[in-house]
């Protein structure tokens, strides 16, 4: 009888979990997370000269990849009342009704324990210990007091974000160093004109739930200036591999184009007339980021693949 009833438990769960896997992929913000593995990848090519270690690799991206979905399903819960006030998020599946708290809670706490045992048992505890810190820092940190206290609830719950790179590079050698450091501060200067620029787009929303962003306690014209100088910031933190020597002249070029591209979105802002220009900020500052890393893991590799021609 008890197998009988138990039986229909996980019957009942797979038809909910199948039912449902849209609504499960969303709350995990898989395209954030997306961004935030390649990060940590970017992080773990960086940190060894020749090439990466199998495992370590595979597991470490699978594990910061999951402890990452889990932070975003624990945010989707805690935030799902102010959630179901602002437009742009009023569709998603808890102020919808699709999922319950209980469901994404049980998901969050099953993903994250997948990510610590993978961690801890196929990649080294360091990288566990630093993952979950991230993990808490942005689930509960940022999402439960940061977000409603400060308006530099971003720039200081960036660090969390910002961590991958740092993930990564534990991963693959056990500890973090002064480069690693590096890639975290770039991530981190870079998360406030990435959300500021949509901040300015959505501030009526945040005004609505009393969310002090930027544009809302300090007004748009100060949240345009603030985007600039860290932009600035941003362009000048980005030679730093080159001038520490971990990357090379074609990064460097890169860098300099994205950043002279970045200051132009930064610049466009001050423009009243340019109404879609904060959302075009928005989006380029994710494909900056993508290609900054991106050209920093071409440059890191070149000259490997050009040995093994010689
Ligand atoms: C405290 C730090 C951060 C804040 C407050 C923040 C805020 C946001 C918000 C509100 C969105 C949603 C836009 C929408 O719904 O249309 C978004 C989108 C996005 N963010 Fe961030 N972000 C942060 C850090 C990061 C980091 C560290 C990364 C990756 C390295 C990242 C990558 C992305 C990507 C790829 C999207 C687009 C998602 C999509 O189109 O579905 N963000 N960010
Ligand atoms: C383990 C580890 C590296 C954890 C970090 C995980 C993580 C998902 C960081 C991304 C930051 C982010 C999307 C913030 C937006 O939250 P929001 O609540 O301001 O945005 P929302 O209104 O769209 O939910």
């Amino acid at each position: 009888m008890k197998t009988f009833i138990n039986i229909k438990a996980t019957d009942g769960m797979w038809t909910h979990a199948v039912a449902h896997w849209r609504d499960y992929l969303e709350i995990t913000k898989p395209k954030v997370v997306l961004l935030l593995v390649f990060t940590a990848l970017v992080g773990m090519a960086l940190a060894v000269p020749t090439w990466l270690p199998l495992q370590e690799t595979v597991f470490g991206l699978l594990g910061i990849g999951l402890a990452s979905s889990s932070a975003a399903a624990i945010n989707h819960v805690i935030d799902q009342r102010t959630d179901a006030i602002m437009k742009r998020t009023e569709n998603r599946p808890l102020p919808q009704g699709a999922l319950n708290t209980r469901q994404c809670l049980t998901f969050a706490l099953l993903l994250c324990g997948i990510a610590m045992a993978m961690l801890v048992l196929l990649v080294n505890t360091l990288t566990a210990v630093l993952t979950f810190c991230s993990l808490i820092g942005y689930a509960i940190v940022y999402t439960v007091y940061l977000k409603r206290a400060t308006p530099q609830n971003i720039v200081i719950g960036g660090a969390a974000g910002a961590m991958p790179p740092v993930l990564g590079w534990a991963a693959v050698t056990g500890e973090v160093n002064a480069y690693a450091l590096l890639l975290f501060l770039i991530v981190f200067i870079w998360t406030p004109p990435h959300f500021w620029a949509l901040a300015i787009h959505r501030r009526d929303d945040y005004a609505k739930v009393d969310i002090p962003m930027l544009p809302v306690t300090h007004g748009i014209p100060f949240t345009r200036i603030q985007i600039f100088l860290y932009t600035i910031l941003l362009v000048i933190i980005t030679i730093f591999p080159y001038l520490v020597r971990m990357s090379g002249p074609l990064y460097l070029a890169g860098a300099l184009i994205l950043g002279a591209m970045f200051l132009y979105h930064a610049w466009k802002l001050f423009d009243d007339t340019a109404t879609k220009q904060p959302m075009r900020t928005f989006v380029f500052s994710i494909n900056y980021l993508m290609w900054l890393f991106g050209i920093m893991l071409v440059d890191h590799y070149v000259p490997q693949v050009l040995r093994l021609f010689n």
